[in-house]
């Protein structure tokens, strides 16, 4: 379909922004205010231009279920994907049409349901380990920062998960390098393919630190040829794959960036969505306290396991309420391939679409008082009642998080079985902002104290 010559009016609204550069600065600048601040003055549906393209920032719900679960052959991941991409290679994230149908079908029995029963075993066992360590620090008062705990831990649970290894020494390079890779993407998500290429200190940086990364996934997947052992997980099914037509098995290269693609998609967001949600437990020490209250009546002292999980109701509305205030994936953006209609707009190919979760969740219309943490949000009645696609914390569609249930599992899991034992406290004072690389992290970090709820836990681990 080729695009059709419109006069500008037939456009949305929306902010003029810079000759040539149109919001491209305030993007750069501050991606949330400015995406915030045109939903605010401009309404559901805003036009804009970014440097070299245009596109619609579409917050109203029937419009994204257009783009995402409609109508999503007329899409793909927006030009701003391409740092990923160019780091990250074609994994599951980034790939299109049929390699990504393939890599999807190849992957999705690795997040089957039944699956998800041995894997809640790990994450449990996983988080005794982190709290079995806490033991010495809440003795000694020390405090420990929060997103580093959560994703060495969320770290452990997907490498074994998926992997079914311990990455040992490696473990502490993942956990240094990511945090360089994350933050130079997002720092040049809206800059020119040159300043990404240039010998700057932060380039040189982080290329060593993506070098590193390799090494440790090359490794993994170098052990397991090695091994010729079959398991059940994800590697296992991506080592068994076999092109239909060739019959060849993938590429060290294709392995690499499907294990990268899983390894830091599956456990930075679920980190932050944790370190989130302790963050606002703090400021709410009601909510707190029916959290609590709840893992007392539905696990007390047994071993926490899957069969708890649907009776730990409220401590699921908590986490959902922290990923609508706090979404770890932000926005994300596609790119119209032909001409579309979106909420009664034209829409021209070559058109970008940003959905900006943090923005619809706190859009006044579809949550009343939108600042307001209030888990209750969350009960079946008021999900029923608010159209779909108002909350989109993994996306949807085809293109939807693989992982949601799988993080969904794990967060629940890990703060039910954190609050069997211990109390996470933040040190007062700190000031904690959100940060928009590719996740939304909280700077500048999240110190926090760790003391042991029950008087018997110290005794017995004195
Ligand atoms: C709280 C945790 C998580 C959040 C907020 C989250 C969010 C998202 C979102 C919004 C997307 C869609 C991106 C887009 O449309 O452009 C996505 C895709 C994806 N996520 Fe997650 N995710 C989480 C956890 C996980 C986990 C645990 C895994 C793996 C174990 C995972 C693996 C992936 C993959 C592979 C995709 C691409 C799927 C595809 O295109 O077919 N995510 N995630």
């Amino acid at each position: 379909m080729s695009s059709r010559p419109l006069p500008a009016s037939a456009f949305p609204p929306g902010p003029r922004g810079y000759p040539i550069l149109g919001v491209l600065p305030h993007l750069r600048a501050d991606p949330i205010s400015t995406f915030l601040d045109a939903a605010n003055r401009y309404g559901d549906i805003v036009h804009m231009r970014v440097g070299p393209y245009r596109g619609f920032l579409v917050c109203d719900p029937a419009g994204i279920k257009h783009v995402l679960q409609d109508n999503p052959r007329n899409y793909h991941k927006s030009p701003l994907y391409d740092r990923l991409r160019d780091n990250l290679g074609n994994g599951l994230l980034t790939s299109e049409d049929t390699s990504w149908l393939r890599q999807r079908r190849l992957a999705q029995p690795a997040f089957h349901r039944q699956r998800l029963v041995d894997m809640a075993d790990v994450m449990v066992g996983c988080t005794e380990l982190m709290v079995a360590r806490w033991d010495g620090l809440a003795s000694r008062g020390e405090t420990i920062d929060l997103v580093s705990e959560m994703m060495a831990l969320t770290q452990a649970i997907i490498v074994r998960t998926m992997f079914s290894t311990d990455l040992g020494a490696a473990a502490e390079i993942v956990n240094r390098t990511w945090p360089i890779i994350n933050r130079r993407i997002g720092e040049t998500f809206w800059s020119t393919k040159l300043e990404t290429a240039l010998p700057l200190a932060a380039n040189r940086r982080f290329w060593r630190a993506l070098r590193e990364l390799d090494a440790v996934v090359y490794r993994i997947i170098a052990e397991r040829r090695q091994a010729r052992r079959e398991q059940a997980d994800l590697l296992s099914m991506l080592l068994s794959a076999r092109d239909e037509e060739t019959g060849t098995g993938m590429t060290d290269r294709q392995l690499r960036d499907e294990v990268v693609t899983m390894l830091l998609a599956g456990h930075e967001t679920t980190s932050l969505a944790l370190s989130w949600t302790y963050y606002l437990l703090s400021q709410h020490p009601l909510v707190e306290a029916r959290l609590v209250d709840e893992v007392d009546r539905v696990v007390g002292d047994m071993r926490l396991g899957f069969a708890h999980i649907d009776r730990l109701s409220f401590t699921r509305c908590v986490i959902e309420e922290s990923l609508r205030l706090y979404p770890p994936a932000w926005g994300f953006s596609r790119r119209a391939l032909g001409d579309d209609d979106v909420c009664g707009y034209h829409l021209p190919r070559g058109f970008l679409v940003f959905m900006i979760p943090f923005v619809v969740h706190r859009r006044p219309a579809l949550w009343p008082d939108p600042d307001r943490f209030d888990p209750d949000r969350f009960t079946p009645e008021q999900v029923s009642a608010r159209p779909r696609f108002s909350y989109l914390p993994f996306g949807g569609g085809p293109r939807g998080c693989i992982g949601n249930q799988f993080a969904m599992t794990e967060a629940v899991l890990i703060v039910a079985a954190i609050a069997q034992r211990y109390r996470i406290e933040l040190v007062p004072g700190q000031e904690i902002r959100p940060e928009p690389l590719i996740t939304l992290r909280p700077a500048p970090s999240v110190r926090a104290i760790v003391s042991r709820r029950h008087a018997r836990d110290e005794r017995s681990a004195g």
